[in-house]
């Protein structure tokens, strides 16, 4: 009689809470990858869920913890935005696939006022509050301008408005918020989207099943 051999674990696939996931899961069905029902359940407390691939499982977890989660092998697949990939910069992620959501661009904003007689090229250091130093730090040390970083978590646009620095670095998708609080964008840094993302050990040691995916998802974000 033939020896079963013991099937290999589930790939786990790490999804970004929030608003990619609305994006995202018509384009995982497409890729023939649904959910279990209670992962659309907001209220749910569980972490991980199965889906109707035998061989994959998800985890919703916030944005940059995608990008930890899949750098350290706890995840061999992931969705991420550059902003996020670019941030974390971690050599063991390989970002083989661009989704085409999540689409909108990371800048440097200030106060409506300041912009009116301020001059960027005369800049030697900047205060910034930001969710993003490192991206914003090698912004500004490539034209040998020192940026000092407040980080945040979110809510960026209050720091200029309550003094505690002229300038932010955000995303930026319609403009609405930074209007909103009384700033304009004064610098493009980088486009975003997001990102079909690997991890490279896994790439090696699993290569037909993981770049199985990436192709998949190749096709899917092709066709869309
Ligand atoms: N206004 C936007 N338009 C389009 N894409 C965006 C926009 N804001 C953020 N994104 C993309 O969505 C990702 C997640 O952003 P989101 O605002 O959902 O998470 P967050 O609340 O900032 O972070 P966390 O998950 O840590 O709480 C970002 O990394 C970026 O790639
Ligand atoms: O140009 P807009 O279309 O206004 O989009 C930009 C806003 O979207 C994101 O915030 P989000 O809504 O995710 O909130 P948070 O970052 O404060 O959590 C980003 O941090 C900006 O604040």
């Amino acid at each position: 009689m033939p020896s079963e051999r013991p099937s290999p674990p589930p790939l786990v696939l790490a999804l970004p809470k929030g608003r990619i996931l609305r994006e995202l899961v018509p384009l995982m069905q497409r890729a023939g990858i649904e959910p279990e029902p209670e992962f659309h359940d907001e209220h749910s407390r569980r972490l991980l869920f199965s889906t109707s691939v035998p061989g994959i499982e998800l985890v919703r977890v916030r944005s940059f913890d995608v990008a930890t989660f899949v750098a350290h092998g706890g995840a061999q697949l992931g969705v991420a935005g550059n902003d996020v990939l670019m941030e974390f910069d971690h050599p063991e992620i390989y970002a083989p696939v661009d989704l085409g959501i999540g689409r909108c661009r990371i800048s440097v904003a200030e106060r409506k006022e300041l912009m009116e007689d301020d001059d960027p090229s005369r800049w030697s250091h900047v205060r910034i509050a930001t969710k993003y130093s490192q991206i914003t730090r090698r912004h500004f040390a490539a034209r040998g301008v020192q940026a000092e970083c407040i980080k945040l978590n979110g809510a960026m646009e209050l720091a200029p408005i309550l003094g505690m620095c002229r300038r932010i670095v955000d995303l930026v998708s319609t403009g609405a918020t930074l209007a909103a609080n009384g700033l304009v964008e004064v610098e493009h840094i980088a486009d975003v989207t997001s990102r079909f993302i690997v991890n490279r050990t896994a790439l090696k040691t699993r290569p037909r099943e993981v770049m199985g995916w990436v192709e998949r998802f190749r096709e899917v974000a092709d066709a869309a």
